[in-house]
């Protein structure tokens, strides 16, 4: 046995990935150990599995060991990778010590007797591909050494899917299982969109980049754009209206790849492709303010397999160049995934290095969700490479990307003016109805500015408050501080003038905008706007994203995409007028409000001032009547008030007296009984006993306010 095989596992059918198991053990246990229930389960898991996904914004890794090739049973080559469940694994490798073994831990492990069908769930490839559908980019890239897997994993059997009679296969790969999916998908949806997919695919070959569609020795320039990042203006991207549009595209795109036979596959890529389906939302109703169009999209790459000459034997000068310019570009990504990896501020990523590392820029530390297959092979004779693969796969683990939606910043500018226009539509008509009822409490906010302060958090929650930024000129910079709290930052200049910072953005094409793009023509650049259809186990967007996301927005320009820019501006423009008529309508509301607040004012000080008014009568009255009822004279005193106040009371009283004969009783009894009706609270009652329940004094406790002492003052008169 070769030092650092997999005791008693050498290779051939049925013995693949299970340490220590005996020679002729069927693998079936082993290769069933990766996938738990859940992870082989399809649809129904809701999040269709892979709940072991830590809900980051990093890149997500899987590895997937394929089984044994014909040549490796042939040879008895020992099985060097072990798979021990759904997220582990370990190799075991030669040292100069003994045999070694090291355990790895991944997003995902595939064991050899994975199916096609597993990949797709346990890798999350559904989510990605609805997040792409939401506005997200997306990016799956195959990663290994030379008959590895990649193309299978991508591709499956590709040669079969331009045959005549092709109708899916078991073994299609992810590309044609995600167009599937995407068709199925649009079909379905009922969310206020029509999707429409495009599609590209394009190869790097000895550092030049060829489109696969048109197909021609004809070399693609690849461009940076401050707002796109690195870009491909002159690649083909077909409209594909129907599954067998997009068929057409990946049988193309495979049939045109460039490809070799060597010592370690048949059938070897000699090139990197990348095959992109951009995913294009347009809103049904284009007057929802919370809607814009949205430009998702997802890339498969599959890229070439480092080799060693000694091991592919390959001779001859192109294929000495094939060979040295596939390491390199690998070299290279190698170099990018390590900077990234350090992630130490202010080091230098080298994304410039190679045409590779241009275009996977978004993928890699950039705002796309991306995902990584890493492949091995299981044989002990590839254990070197395999282990410089997983060590790749472990560093590329901690790569962080800050995913958002990718929308149309005139879109955007319009959802944005929109949202404007109806707080202060709403405002208006609550500044009106306050007028019309002459009355605003003071403290109060408005629906516009309670609107907007939900409007921002909500913003700033959901993801990328900035994308939803004013430029100068739209509404006051009162209206944009309130909008975007105050920081300014985030407000992208005036539309039609190029911004964009230096976000990490690679669009592998046009990517927006009509299939046939003019190589003049510009493409509208991403641009982040809330969303809450964000992909759960690829991560929520963070924080980050609204830095990302203030960022992006800080810099792009170009045309709309579907919008023609004559629309465009009508739209912008009525938005515009919109703002600017609601935002005088509700300044003459406010001063008016405002001026009935005054007057409001004057007149509660009026109030007041009779209420102290009454007051001061009330403490007049109170000596008095104590006064009275402490006078000797007090007689003589009720008789002058009477003769003054009521002098017929009083000459009724008394010619009653003179009548009956009677003696002039005590003034108070006389008082008594000439009262008619004495209301509660009236301040006649004998000095002698206790007062009444109605008394004064508990008249007092009652009538704080001053309308019941005026109540008062009435009684008093009544009775005088
Ligand atoms: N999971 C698998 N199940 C069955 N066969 C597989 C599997 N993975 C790979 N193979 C087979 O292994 C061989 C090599 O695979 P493939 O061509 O996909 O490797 P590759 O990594 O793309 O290589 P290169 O970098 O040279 O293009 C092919 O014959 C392929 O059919």
């Amino acid at each position: 046995m070769p030092p650092g095989s997999i005791r008693g596992s050498s290779l051939g059918p049925g013995r693949v990935g299970t340490p220590g198991m005996a020679p002729g053990t069927a693998m079936s246990r082993a290769g069933s150990a990766p996938l738990s229930p859940h992870h082989r389960h399809t649809g129904s898991q809701g999040t269709h599995g892979h709940e072991n996904i830590d809900v980051n914004d990093n890149i997500k890794v899987v590895v997937r060991v394929r089984p044994p090739t014909e040549r490796e049973i042939q040879n008895r080559d020992d099985c060097a990778v072990v798979v021990d469940d759904a997220m582990h694994m370990q190799v075991a490798f030669p040292t100069q010590q003994g045999p070694s073994t090291r355990r790895f831990a991944f997003h995902g492990c595939l064991a050899p007797d994975s199916s096609q069908s597993d990949v797709l769930h346990a890798c999350g490839i559904t989510q990605l591909l609805d997040a792409a559908l939401s506005g997200f980019h997306a990016t799956i890239f195959a990663y290994g050494q030379t008959g590895s897997g990649k193309t299978f994993t991508m591709s499956g059997r590709e040669e079969r899917i331009g045959l005549e009679d092709y109708a899916g296969d078991t073994d299609d790969g992810i590309v044609t299982r995600a167009a599937l999916y995407l068709f199925e998908q649009i079909g379905r949806r009922r969310d206020g969109y029509t999707y429409n997919l495009r599609a590209s695919y394009c190869e790097i070959y000895n550092e030049g980049l060829y489109d696969l569609l048109k197909f021609t020795q004809q070399q693609l320039a690849v461009r940076w754009d401050s707002g796109k990042g690195f870009y491909v203006p002159d690649l083909y991207v077909r409209s594909c209206n129907t599954l067998n549009d997009m068929m057409q595209v990946i049988s193309r795109g495979m049939a045109h790849r460039r490809m070799g036979s060597h010592e370690l596959n048949l059938e070897s890529s000699r090139s990197h492709s990348i095959m992109t389906i951009h995913c294009d939302a347009t809103p049904v109703n284009s007057q929802n303010p919370e809607q814009g169009v949205r430009y998702g999209k997802v890339s498969f790459v599959d890229l070439a397999g480092s080799e060693r000459l000694r091991d592919t034997k390959s001779t001859g000068d192109s294929a000495l160049k094939e060979t040295s310019s596939i390491n390199r570009s690998l070299f290279t990504l190698g170099k990018v995934i390590s900077a990234l990896a350090d992630n130490q501020p202010g080091l230098h990523v080298p994304y410039r290095d190679s045409k590779l590392t241009k275009l996977l820029m978004d993928s890699l530390g950039g705002s796309a969700l991306a995902l990584m297959i890493a492949c091995c092979s299981p044989s002990a004779t590839h254990v070197e490479e395999t282990l410089s693969t997983l060590s790749y796969a472990t560093r590329a683990k901690n790569i962080r990307n800050t995913p958002f939606v990718q929308m149309d910043p005139k879109d955007a500018m319009i959802a944005a003016l929109q949202r404007e226009v109806h707080l202060l539509r709403s405002e208006n008509s609550y500044l009106r109805d306050q007028v019309a009822a002459s009355t605003l409490p003071s403290g109060m906010a408005t629906p516009l500015e309670s609107g907007r302060a939900m409007s921002l958090t909500s913003q700033l929650e959901d993801m990328g408050a900035a994308g939803q930024g004013l430029g100068p000129g739209f509404g006051s910079p009162d209206q944009q501080e309130a909008l975007f709290g105050g920081d300014a930052s985030h407000m992208g200049p005036q539309m039609g003038v190029a911004m964009f910072g230096s976000r990490p953005s690679s669009n592998l094409g046009p990517s927006r905008g009509p299939p046939e793009l003019e190589p003049s023509q510009s493409v509208p650049d991403p641009v982040p706007v809330p969303s809450n259809s964000v992909p759960s186990i690829f991560g929520a967007p963070t924080s980050a994203t609204v830095n990302l996301a203030a960022q992006a927005m800080n810099g792009h320009g170009s045309s709309g995409g579907g919008v023609s820019p004559t629309e465009l501006a009508k739209k912008l423009a009525e938005a515009q007028r919109l703002v600017v008529r609601f935002s005088r309508e509700n300044e003459r509301l406010s001063s008016t409000n405002e001026q009935l607040r005054v007057r409001r004012l004057v007149v509660d000080n009026d109030y007041k001032g009779a209420l102290d008014e009454v007051d001061v009568l009330r403490g007049r009255l109170e000596s008095l009547e104590s006064a009275f009822l402490q006078s000797a004279d007090s007689s003589s005193i009720l008789t002058q008030v009477l003769r003054e106040h009521e002098p017929e009371l009083l000459a009724a009283h008394l010619s009653k007296a003179s009548l009956a004969g009677m003696a002039m009783r005590h003034p108070l009894e006389q008082s008594q009984q000439i009262s008619p009706s004495p209301s509660p609270g009236v301040a006649f009652h004998s000095a002698a006993g206790p007062p009444p329940a109605s008394s004064t004094v508990s008249q007092k406790n009652a009538d704080e306010e001053g309308r019941s002492m005026t109540r008062t003052r009435i009684h008093l008169e009544n009775c005088w």
